[in-house]
């Protein structure tokens, strides 16, 4: 089986002789020698004058507005560690396989051959003017906080490090729809986050936002709980997650715990830890591509659980690919130069509503004629559902314009609504 995934993956990647994903296509006729001088030299120079004069008019007359930078520098590279810039960039193309497949956006994938932060923070923003967005991707925590937050500051597009914030909003969705299902509160539940880096971090962070009471928060990381007064492998995120209780490993941790988030490494979670959860647990096993417990195996172990994965190929796909294209197109589309708390938080919530509307045949179409209704095995929806945009791209756009964070603010949103169906058509016809 993993040969055969081997073997096609590899194949897909070069497949018709053209290595990669991606390629430029260009959105202006060059054919003649009057497009070439308007393509180029001497037309070129008039928008080139008009944004010298008007900075704004590069929405106008670039590709800016609608494109997206996606960064790396390969130090977390989905849950295989840090394996180098160059190796990152199957990911990061796959990333813009996804902007433009899911939003009709387009991405220049770079990858940076630096671990040093100050120097990722100077060359984002130096190359920030180029782009309407900048989502940094599988850089480690804990520099990716300060890489984010830096440049938030000093650049005037959304910066967004997808591994935090689209993994957050994604998980809370999900959260608060398994919690609904199980008959359980937010604020009752006790909660166990296994991995303290880019991901971990933001998903507690977010969870407590969402109503998780912080002392029924436990944070495990490679050296066990996170608890005060702990010395190694200490950074002031983790520690503001740290615990007065007494449990020191994941097992003890995870005695009653009613929700488990895995956003760490490969099996670590073992089936008599799972055993040692309360009743009707809920398990997001996120770590890709495999997850911190097999699925058959968690499934296995316990029939009352609800199970969740970052994968694509068993049922509950928790991953941030149901965020990032629609939130960097709600983002843009209003012009807003930051992607709020607000903004995330609207994103989670449609799509924790969408999960429960009925789900349409195209849908179950693309999922091989699988059914899907709210519950156990459908906690969020689908990346290939069409309403996904409609929902999410239009509850972050309204989110901007009601903090008063939209430089381009939308009034009439049925339109909004119906423009997005309209640009995605080509994509789903
Ligand atoms: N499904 C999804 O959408 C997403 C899933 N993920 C997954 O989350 C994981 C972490 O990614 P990211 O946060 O970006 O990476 P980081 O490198 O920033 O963080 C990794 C964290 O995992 C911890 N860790 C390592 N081994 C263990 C272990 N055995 N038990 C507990 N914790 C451990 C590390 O501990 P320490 O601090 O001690 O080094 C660190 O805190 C990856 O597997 C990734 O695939 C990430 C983003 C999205
Ligand atoms: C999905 C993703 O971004 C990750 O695993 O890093
Ligand atoms: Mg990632």
């Amino acid at each position: 089986m993993q040969d055969d995934l081997t073997k096609r993956a590899l194949d897909y990647h070069m497949k018709d002789g053209v290595p990669g994903k991606v390629t430029v296509v260009p959105s202006k006729p060059c054919q003649t020698a009057d497009d070439l001088g308007l393509a180029y030299t001497p037309g070129v120079a008039k928008p080139v004058l008009a944004i010298a004069e008007n900075p704004e008019d590069a929405y106008k007359y670039t590709s800016k507005g609608n494109l997206v930078a996606v960064i790396s520098n390969g130090t977390a590279i989905l849950g295989l560690g840090d394996r180098g810039a160059l190796a990152s960039k199957p990911v990061m193309e796959g990333k813009g396989v996804l902007f433009k497949r899911f939003a009709d956006i387009d991405v220049f994938d770079i990858e940076l051959d630096t671990k040093d932060p100050d120097k990722i923070i100077d060359i984002v923003k130096t190359l920030s003017p180029t782009f309407g967005g900048v989502n940094l991707e599988d850089i480690k925590g804990p520099e990716c906080f300060r890489i984010e937050q830096e440049l938030i500051k000093s650049c005037n597009i959304p910066i967004f490090h997808d591994d935090q914030h689209g993994t957050a909003i994604i998980a809370t969705a999900g959260l608060m729809n398994s919690c609904e299902i199980v008959g359980k509160k937010l604020e009752d539940i006790k909660i166990v986050v296994n991995g303290a880096g880019a991901a971990g971090i933001s998903c507690a962070k977010m969870f407590v936002a969402a109503g998780v009471k912080r002392e029924n928060l436990l944070m495990c990381d490679s050296k066990g709980v996170i608890y005060k007064g702990r010395t190694a492998g200490m950074t002031p995120e983790k520690e503001e997650f740290a615990t007065d209780l007494p449990a020191r490993t994941l097992a003890e941790a995870l005695v009653d715990a009613d929700v488990l988030m895995g956003l760490s490494v490969a099996d670590c979670v073992t089936p008599e830890m799972l055993l040692s959860m309360a009743k009707d647990p809920v398990v997001f096993a996120m770590s890709n591509p495999n997850p911190e417990i097999a699925y058959e195996l968690a499934m296995e172990t316990r029939d009352d659980l609800i199970m969740a994965t970052g994968r694509s190929d068993y049922p509950n796909q928790i991953n941030n690919v149901l965020g990032f294209p629609f939130i960097f197109r709600g983002a843009l589309d209003v012009r807003s130069v930051i992607i709020s708390e607000g903004m995330k938080m609207a994103a989670a919530k449609a799509l924790a509503a969408l999960a429960k509307e009925p789900v349409p045949a195209s849908v179950e179409k693309a999922y091989g004629g699988q059914k899907f209704s709210f519950g156990r095995n459908y906690i969020v929806p689908k990346p290939f559902d069409p309403r996904v945009i409609e929902w999410e791209a239009v509850a972050v756009a309204k989110a901007a314009c009601e903090e008063g964070l939209a430089g381009k603010p939308i009034t009439d949103w049925e339109g909004y609504r119906k423009s997005l169906v309209k640009r995605m058509e080509k994509y789903w016809n």
